[in-house]
């Protein structure tokens, strides 16, 4: 191994692009980094412009590995992880997208998700790929394209079209379209599957009328996914690991025993217990997904995934301009000692795990003619801790043990506020590490073990360093009564419909 020698991990997210360089000891060299847009076409729908998630990744990418080798550096692998489900379609003559990348959070399908579970189907689709019935997932906006997009059927069945999730799509345009695969992690979202045969399953296909030429070959997390072409980077790389972001962010935070858990705050919150080689079903309605699969080995986990976590923030920022950047949400949260009774469901997209209701919308509660800014902001990050607090009971009990401690990371996790009140609703200590781009890191460590740099999975455990834990501070009859407000106004949403 060469000192000098760097890897380049791509983090497609949901809000923006990175490309981040990695050198051998997991240091991060450089960071590169574009927002992009959101489109809203109607209530409930969520897209993004393919091109622009392709044009944003290829721009930061070079960025960074320009930067990294100004300051002496050789690029030497590629690893990609990135927000996962987001249903990409394009023509594989042209390499044009068909359509809009329909983004997880979009919620058009929702009516024939229900009539699909009305007509029995859930139990079977949860038995093969460990999901639940939820828009959320790529098989039912990936046939809502094929059904609704001019000509998109006919060109379908005549393999003209290939899908992939926003991983694969950025593949083949790295690779000049030569390559068409996806890894297990990304897989297992789609809901079409099979999370225990490891392969596509027919019947699913079947139900939700899919051609099977549309879809990316599955291969490990770590594995040779193919070169770059030379213009990209200047000279051809090869790109060694390709993994969902949530997925990413369990090996960034080395979280490979069973019963570690780490939960990632980005635009939505997503917690995984590492399961090992048991794909545990949940009673919970949580779902059974995969940690990673290195030399096909699959490792399973438990997850928790809700949808809105620093959207909140956001939305307290674009949606009502109560605050210019996110990071004033923890002064004026600090300004309160109680949130004197208000709180904020944030159910903008439905709500997920574990009350999967993507019909539910947003609420505020509990206002009074005192009710300001702080409150609005307090809400917002305390609805972060409730929703984990949920998640976090859900798997305890799925387990059958407690959850010792809670590794966290994402943007949101700088604010000191928020991971201490999520200490003390939770009742559990929160680990930060001292990176937070685990997601990244963890690309690059996959990309790192396929390449040589590290021996084994295990050899990565010396890696991770603590920055600070919380530990829970709440009196507890105080904590009761908090989450005994969130339990309250919860149910006034369920079963409402909006469309
Ligand atoms: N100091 C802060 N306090 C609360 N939320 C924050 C803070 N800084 C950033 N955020 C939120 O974190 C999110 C960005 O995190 P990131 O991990 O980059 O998201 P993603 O990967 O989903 O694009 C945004 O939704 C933003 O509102
Ligand atoms: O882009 P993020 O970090 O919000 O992650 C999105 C998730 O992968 C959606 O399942």
């Amino acid at each position: 191994m060469n000192t000098r020698d760097c890897i380049l991990a791509i983090d497609q997210g949901t809000t923006s692009s990175r490309a981040i360089a990695f050198d051998t000891q997991g240091g991060v060299i450089t960071v590169a980094q574009r927002e992009f847009n959101q489109i809203y076409p109607h209530n409930g729908w969520v897209e993004h412009d393919a091109e622009t998630l392709w044009t944003t990744t290829r721009a930061t990418s070079r960025e960074a590995v320009d930067c990294a080798r100004r300051r002496g550096y050789r690029p030497v692998s590629v690893g990609i992880t990135n927000q996962r489900e987001t249903t990409v379609v394009w023509d594989r003559r042209t390499g044009e997208p068909i359509y809009n990348a329909i983004v997880w959070q979009d919620r058009r399908t929702a009516r024939w998700c229900s009539e699909l579970k009305q007509a029995g189907h859930e139990a079977a689709i949860a038995a093969r790929t460990g999901l639940l019935l939820d828009p959320y997932f790529s098989a039912t906006e990936l046939a809502w394209v094929l059904e609704n997009v001019s000509g998109a059927r006919r060109k379908a069945r005549a393999g003209e079209l290939a899908f992939g999730t926003v991983d694969t799509w950025l593949l083949w345009r790295l690779t000049g379209g030569r390559v068409h695969a996806t890894d297990a992690t990304n897989a297992c979202r789609t809901m079409l599957f099979n999370i225990h045969d490891q392969c596509w399953d027919d019947d699913l296909l079947a139900l939700f009328d899919i051609p099977e030429s549309l879809l990316p070959h599955v291969r490990d997390s770590a594995d040779d996914f193919g070169w770059s072409t030379p213009d990209i980077f200047g000279e051809p790389l090869p790109i060694e690991s390709m993994i969902g972001d949530q997925h990413a962010a369990i090996v960034g935070q080395t979280c490979f025993a069973p019963g570690m858990v780490k939960s990632t705050y980005g635009t939505g919150c997503f917690a995984l217990m590492n399961t090992g080689d048991t794909a545990v079903r949940s009673d919970n309605r949580l779902i059974t997904t995969l940690a990673y699969r290195i030399d096909g080995k699959p490792t399973y986990a438990l997850e928790g995934s809700i949808f809105v976590a620093g959207a909140a923030i956001q939305w307290l920022r674009d949606g009502l301009g109560l605050i210019e950047h996110a990071a004033e949400s923890e002064g004026l949260a600090r300004k309160l000692s109680s949130n004197e009774g208000v709180y904020l469901i944030p159910a903008f997209t439905g709500l997920g795990a574990p009350y999967w209701d993507p019909n539910a919308r947003g609420a505020l509660f509990g206002l009074t003619r005192d009710t300001n800014a702080g409150h609005l902001a307090r809400a917002a990050l305390e609805s972060v801790a409730y929703q984990t607090h949920d998640l976090i009971s859900a798997m305890s009990a799925d387990a059958g043990q407690p959850v010792e401690s809670l590794r966290v990371d994402g943007g949101m996790v700088i604010n000191d506020w928020l991971v201490q009140i999520l200490a003390d609703i939770i009742s559990t200590p929160v680990e930060r590490p001292a990176i937070t781009e685990t997601t990244a890191i963890g690309a690059a460590y996959l990309a790192g073990l396929q390449h040589g740099i590290w021996p084994s999975l295990e050899s990565l455990t010396e890696q991770w360093q603590l920055e600070r834990r919380f530990e829970p501070a709440m009196p507890e009859a105080q904590r009761e009564t908090a989450i005994a407000g969130w339990r309250d106004a919860v149910p006034r949403l369920l079963g409402s419909h909006c469309e």
